[in-house]
């Protein structure tokens, strides 16, 4: 990624920063005095109840290079959400995380985090959230516990009396425990980045923001990181990760922000984004000709007959019926396959194709979607 321009310098990168390409809990300036708040309870309660975690509103950059990476952003993250920040490649994304993170200026726009005007307040907010952005900064030559004691000892809040209790207890949060004596350079990559979580979760935080987290992991090394994001949500933590894969956004998150170009297309809970796109109607029948009149008398539209398989729109304002299925689908189904069957026409399956994420971005944007790496 080409992202080091100058424009970055406000990067604030932590003393820590060790020879990878990221930084964790990257505060700018001396952290505060810890209060009882630091020691306390880990976050709030989960639930989306009270103020967002995360606002912004008109939130915008347009870096030196004239490129508007950001377009006048509404984003709200609602607090003990799992959100998920979903773009292509180049959709502003990181640029976005960057700006929240008080690591770049905005162009134009507010934002608040934890309640608090960013990058205003970065001070008292940042020592709350835990970040994770393009990889942990880890020295391969030191072992995993090792570096977790770096960390540590770079954070001048943290008591050195209660050091290896904090480093051991991140370890085990992350499943590192009995790799902690391995050098991290011989680590997984999917440990790396446990590793770089277990990082950002030496102090308690009420925000996790992770860019990328699973980017060119395995699909075990993606299970674990999932795993890990639900139960730190379980725990009260909200979790806003950006990815440009939709199957993460669906398996893991709750509210799901959508970005094309800078601009926000549309967010809101996963479960209603889904909603906006229903199922098609997919019919397997030996008799297609017989089936279609039935099916377009019944407010079908939009039918396409390939050999015996037939799909098409259900009608949109369709009554609420139990034989769906699914419980976006609020068409009797039952009444429509009884009704072929009344034709004749003889059915050999019937319902309706589950709808994606992905289709949900398809119909919002008229994008294809870069899904490698
Ligand atoms: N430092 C910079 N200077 C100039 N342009 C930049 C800079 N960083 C990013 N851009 C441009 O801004 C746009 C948004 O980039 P950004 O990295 O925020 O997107 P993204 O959604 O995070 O993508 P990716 O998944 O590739 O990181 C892109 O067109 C990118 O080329």
């Amino acid at each position: 990624m080409e992202k080091s321009s100058a424009e970055d310098t406000a990067a604030a990168a932590p003393a820590t920063d060790g020879p990878g390409t990221a930084s964790t809990v990257p505060a700018p300036g001396p952290h505060p005095a810890p209060g009882p708040d630091r020691t306390g309870p880990r976050g709030a309660a989960a639930g989306t109840a009270g103020p967002a975690t995360i606002e912004t509103r008109g939130l915008s950059k347009r870096y030196r290079s004239g490129q508007l990476a950001v377009d006048a952003l509404d984003l709200t993250v609602p607090r003990g959400s799992v959100f998920g920040f979903l773009g292509p490649n180049g959709s502003g994304k990181t640029t976005t995380i960057r700006m929240l993170m008080g690591l770049i200026e905005p162009t134009a726009g507010k934002m608040r985090v934890l309640g608090e005007p960013m990058p205003r307040a970065a001070r008292t907010v940042l020592p709350r959230v835990g970040a994770l952005i393009e990889g942990p900064a880890l020295y391969g030559f030191l072992s995993g516990r090792d570096n977790l004691v770096r960390y540590d000892s770079a954070d001048p809040t943290a008591d050195p009396r209660t050091r290896s209790a904090r480093v051991a207890a991140a370890l085990d949060r992350v499943g590192l425990t009995s790799a902690a004596g391995k050098k991290a350079r011989a680590y997984s990559l999917g440990m790396k980045q446990r590793l770089g979580l277990a990082a950002a979760l030496l102090q308690p935080r009420e925000l996790l923001v992770l860019d990328e987290p699973t980017n060119g992991l395995d699909p075990q090394g993606m299970r674990e990181i999932r795993t890990l994001v639900r139960e730190l949500a379980d725990d009260g933590i909200t979790v806003f990760l950006s990815s440009h894969l939709l199957d993460e956004i669906e398996q893991v998150c709750t509210h799901a922000a959508v970005m094309s170009q800078g601009r926000l297309i549309t967010q809101g809970a996963v479960t209603e984004l889904m909603a906006a796109s229903r199922g098609r109607l997919a019919v397997t029948t030996p008799d297609p000709a017989e089936a279609v009149p039935v099916l377009k008398e019944h407010g079908v539209t939009d039918i396409v007959v390939r050999d015996e398989r037939i799909t098409g729109e259900l009608p949109a304002d369709a009554g609420a019926g139990a034989g769906g299925g699914r419980g976006d689908t609020p068409y009797d189904l039952a009444d429509l396959n009884a009704a072929l069957v009344r034709a004749g026409v003889r059915v050999r399956a019937f319902g309706t194709e589950r709808a994606s994420l992905e289709d949900v971005f398809v119909a919002l944007t008229g994008e294809g979607f870069d899904v490698a790496g």
